[in-house]
């Protein structure tokens, strides 16, 4: 098992890969756990395809990834991040304003995914046909003073409107949550797929990636370790205390006092409002959550293209604990979901083990706020 983030960073070849018509090998610049087998999964998709010398070109990606929210502060970068992916044949990036002029610029990127705009409900349905993955940053962020719970009467309704059409046009995509509250609109993502029976827990994850991605950051400052190397799993949910980055099992292993522990551990938790405030009204995190996105759809596209060692942290339906939502890490494949790693949770120092019992009764809260909406609505629809 490889758990680390090697070459995820420094490995920006995948642009190359895909400009240069005479490259006969891609790796990519996100969510590669390493070129090899980057290598072997390009090697067999050109066997599978019957190509006899592979390029870049020649191999076809196959994927079709759909961003809901694509016009926004995450989705207009993700965009773009996705459109650098080898694996991508074609991005459909929909959002209810302004979205054509983001799909003209980026469409200029030479290269090989199509990108189609949507707008307005009336063309959800063409942008969620046949897509593999559904992307979904569509909501209000973040103000200074707000919890991302302030969020949850306006993005609920947005993330069910939205699931309810995946449900209709691609009920087997894997489906990335990104509006918050994301411990409440996962949940709601959950019940509308339920009432439309096409609930698979294995496709449905919410996005916790930037919380392991500032985990890494962070420890890799404090400790001066060398950032490619640093794996951080980060469990529970994604606000405030539901935050549990697990320190004592980073790798490479390395020993933290009870001061680092208390701080890092505020420091990942509050990260999100370290941003809002320094936006000072603009909103939240939108780069470092585009590059956190991008890395899951980028893992999520591996393991749909049959690459067998792809793990990553995400609040996904779990019976690790009595709480029925819950980010660990997991294991990716073709079908989702393919195991969740219970591991992380043996052998907790006894701070992880308190703040485990403290978050939960927050967590099954903002679960039950999710599942209460989704019934809701849909007794008084
Ligand atoms: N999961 C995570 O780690 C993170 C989640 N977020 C959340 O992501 C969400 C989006 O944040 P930003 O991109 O900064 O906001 P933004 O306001 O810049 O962009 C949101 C986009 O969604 C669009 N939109 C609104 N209603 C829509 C609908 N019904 N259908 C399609 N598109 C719709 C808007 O037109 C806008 O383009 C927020 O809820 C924020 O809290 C932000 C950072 C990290
Ligand atoms: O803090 C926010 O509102 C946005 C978010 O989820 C994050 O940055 O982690």
């Amino acid at each position: 098992m490889n758990f680390n983030t090697r070459s995820r960073l420094n490995d920006f070849n995948g642009l190359k890969a895909v400009a240069s018509v005479n490259h006969n090998s891609r790796s990519s610049f996100l969510g590669k756990e390493n070129t090899a087998a980057f290598q072997k999964s390009f090697t067999r998709r050109a066997q599978n395809q019957n190509v006899t010398s592979p390029n870049a070109f020649q191999v076809q990606a196959s994927f079709k990834v759909a961003i809901l929210g694509a016009a926004g502060g995450i989705g207009q970068p993700l965009a773009l991040l996705v459109k650098m992916s080898p694996l991508v044949s074609d991005l459909h990036l929909y959002d209810i304003a302004n979205v054509k002029g983001v799909a003209a610029d980026l469409s200029h990127c030479n290269t090989p995914s199509r990108v189609r705009d949507f707008t307005g409900n009336d063309e959800l349905s063409n942008c969620l046909k046949d897509v593999d993955v559904v992307v979904i940053p569509a909501g209000v962020p973040r103000k200074p003073g707000m919890t991302r719970d302030d969020l949850f009467n306006i993005n609920a309704s947005i993330v069910k409107t939205l699931v309810e059409a995946v449900a209709d046009n691609c009920p087997d995509a894997f489906i990335h949550v990104i509006s918050n509250p994301v411990n409440s609109t996962v949940p709601i993502a959950a019940e509308v797929l339920k009432q439309k029976g096409v609930y698979n827990p294995k496709k449905l994850f919410g996005i916790t990636t930037l919380d392991v991605v500032r985990a890494n950051t962070f420890v890799a400052q404090k400790k001066n370790l060398k950032l490619i190397d640093v794996d951080v799993p980060v469990i529970g949910g994604h606000a405030g205390i539901t935050i549990l980055p697990l320190l004592s099992k980073t790798k490479p292993s390395v020993t933290f006092t009870d001061e680092e522990v208390q701080d890092l551990t505020v420091r990942i938790q509050n990260a999100g409002t370290e941003v809002v405030e320094a936006k000072a009204g603009a909103g939240s995190a939108t780069l470092s959550m585009a590059y956190a996105a991008a890395r899951f759809v980028e893992s999520s596209l591996r393991a749909l293209d049959g690459d067998t060692d792809v793990y990553e942290c995400s609040f996904v339906q779990s019976d690790l604990t009595e709480v029925p939502f819950f980010a660990s890490r997991i294991k990716l494949g073709k079908q989702g979901v393919e195991a969740v790693i219970s591991s992380d949770l043996q052998g907790l120092t006894e701070y992880e083990q308190k703040a485990l019992e403290a978050l939960k009764p927050e967590l099954k809260g903002s679960i039950e706020k999710g599942v209460a909406f989704a019934n809701k609505q849909t007794v008084s629809s």
